[in-house]
């Protein structure tokens, strides 16, 4: 069962006092602390980059930079953010035009590679092979640029799709998670939660993180729990109606074998269908909305749209 990780998101800390919070973050019980890097042509917004980052690492040893780069050009940044100290670097498919390579690039570092995908992107652009390649996918809950957005839950079957499709990946969430949105996400089978107005403007940062800790954790519990039972009983198999899939055949000690493994295509049909909420249609590739990610903000920055 994937590892629940909980990652405050800086873009919602005292920025003036980036260090302290990031400290008061791990006392508070934070795993990763997620710093999101942005360039101002992926989105319409300047955070943070590879000096700070690298300031933070000095005054915080410990600590583990998940990097989200929402940046265009994915593999520019790689040595910087690694030398700087940077654990993982996540870019996005949109801006990658060999995926792979960005990945090969980022793994010579000693980083953890990850690929992240925008709202308007569907789970199909993970490519078996790059799936198998990365350490971590994020699934964007708002569109990138801004944090305090709503979330978006239309995103949901995606995370459900990747979770059946690579069960011991690390699927990470983040945009307008909260307590009243972890259950959505965590029901999906995301074990990597990132939030960050809910937890930094928390009066208890640290009740907030076990909060979506405990949930999350319940939820993985549930969703394995639930796997095995498809995975080796031939009845929730049937039950499913599954037809054409025919994948590798799977046995476990003191089980019999199962017959060929029709089960993930109707696994995926079972979470997609009974846990996840929202739309069931499979995800067209899109543009953020009128005006920008963020309704709003690039007009208050003087800035174009991106496409
Ligand atoms: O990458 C982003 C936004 O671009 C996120 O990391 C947000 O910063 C999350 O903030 P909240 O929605 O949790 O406030």
């Amino acid at each position: 069962m994937p590892r629940v990780l909980i990652a405050p998101s800086v873009l919602a800390a005292d920025m003036g006092n980036l260090n302290h919070e990031c400290k008061r973050m791990m006392e508070a019980g934070a795993d990763w602390l997620h710093m999101d890097v942005m360039d101002g042509h992926f989105v319409p917004n300047i955070v943070l980059g590879a000096p700070i980052l690298s300031s933070v690492k000095k005054a915080v040893p410990n600590i583990f930079m998940d990097c989200h780069m929402m940046v265009t050009e994915p593999g520019r940044w790689v040595k910087d953010i690694a030398e700087a100290g940077g654990s993982s670097y996540t870019f996005h498919i949109e801006a990658a035009d060999d995926p792979m390579d960005v990945v090969r690039l980022i793994k010579a570092t000693g980083m953890r590679a990850a690929v992240a995908i925008n709202p308007g992107t569907p789970s199909s652009e993970i490519s078996n092979e790059l799936g198998e390649a990365v350490d971590m996918i994020l699934v964007m809950t708002v569109w990138p640029g801004a944090g305090g957005q709503k979330f978006m839950k239309e995103c949901m079957p995606k995370v459900a799709e990747l979770r059946a499709r690579f069960p011991n990946l690390d699927v990470e969430v983040d945009g307008g998670v909260g307590p009243k949105t972890i259950d959505r996400c965590a029901d999906a089978g995301a074990n990597i939660i990132v939030a960050g107005t809910a937890i930094f403007n928390a009066d208890s940062p640290r009740d907030v993180i076990a909060f979506l800790r405990n949930r999350c954790t319940a939820a993985q519990e549930r969703i394995a729990r639930e796997r095995e039972q498809i995975l080796f009983d031939p009845a929730a198999d049937s039950a499913l109606d599954d037809d054409d899939d025919q994948g590798p055949t799977v046995s476990r000690p003191g089980s019999r074998p199962t017959t060929p493994l029709s089960q993930p295509r109707a696994y995926l049909r079972h979470l997609v269908a009974r846990r996840s909420s929202g739309a069931l249609e499979p995800m067209k590739r899109g543009n953020p909305p009128e005006g920008g990610p963020v309704k709003g903000l690039s007009a208050q920055m003087g800035m174009t749209s991106i496409g």
